[in-house]
């Protein structure tokens, strides 16, 4: 579905990303983990064509995607759930929902406002409430319903539960599991190793711009003392 290989990326005269390389097949949860500042937003941003590649290898759905605009790269069907929660805070819950609704045409089980609902019923109670006076957490449900609501054949989480309280992460956890159970493809960025380890399949470490490890959730832990170099955690 997604393959990225040999990708440069750079913000005006600094080079971020040297050599990353990753793959995503139908139905796969795979990781990109790394400390901070090691390119995985920088890789995220270029792949959904924010940030224009030096050079590399990108293909989505088959298709070549390279210098692609991030418009064509939505509507060829990757969501992005960018790091931060950024709603339309002067739209209601319901507003902000369907305003992205897209691409339902020839899906087998598009997403609707029902299934957002019983995704996440909290967002059925404050459907009328602006999203601005949302808690974190709520918000958050619905930044990930919001591109949800796109029916992404990927799905990109960035960060998704960085500052959330242990009861909220845990529910973006569940519905990320449900996700998965239904086949979606998804790309996650994360610092909860325990919980990405039960969850995805395979996973990618950057470093300092460059793939430098790959492998399954059986070779994180078996690779555990190197991982813990790269992460950190
Ligand atoms: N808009 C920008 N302009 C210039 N440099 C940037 C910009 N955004 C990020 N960088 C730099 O690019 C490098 C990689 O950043 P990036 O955000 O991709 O890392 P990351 O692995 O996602 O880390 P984090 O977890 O902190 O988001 C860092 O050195 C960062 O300072």
């Amino acid at each position: 579905m997604l393959k990225v290989a040999k990708l440069q990326s750079a913000y005006g005269p600094s080079q971020v990303l040297f050599d990353v390389a990753l793959e995503i097949g139908d139905g796969e949860v795979v990781t990109l983990l790394g400390r901070n500042g090691m390119g995985k937003t920088t890789t995220v941003k270029s792949i959904m064509g924010l940030v224009k590649p030096l050079a590399g290898e990108l293909q989505f759905s088959g298709q070549n995607v390279l210098g692609a605009t991030p418009e064509r790269v939505a509507r060829l069907g990757v969501g992005l759930v960018p790091e931060g929660r950024h709603t339309f805070p002067t739209l209601t819950v319901r507003e902000n929902l369907v305003a992205t609704a897209a691409n339902r045409l020839g899906r087998k089980n598009p997403w609707t406002l029902e299934r957002i609902y019983t995704l996440f019923p909290r967002l059925r109670e404050r459907a009328s409430q602006s999203a601005g006076t949302l808690s974190g957490g709520e918000q958050q449900m619905l930044v990930v319903s919001r591109a949800l609501m796109t029916n992404p054949k990927l799905l990109i989480l960035d960060e998704a539960t960085e500052g959330l309280a242990p009861v909220i992460r845990a529910e973006i956890w569940s519905c990320i599991e449900a996700l998965k159970a239904e086949g979606q493809s998804i790309l996650l960025i994360d610092k909860n190793l325990h919980v990405l380890k039960r969850l995805a399949d395979r996973h990618y470490i950057l470093e300092k711009g460059r793939t430098v490890w790959s492998g399954t959730s059986q070779d994180l832990t078996r690779d555990a003392e190197l991982v813990h170099g790269y992460v950190g955690l």
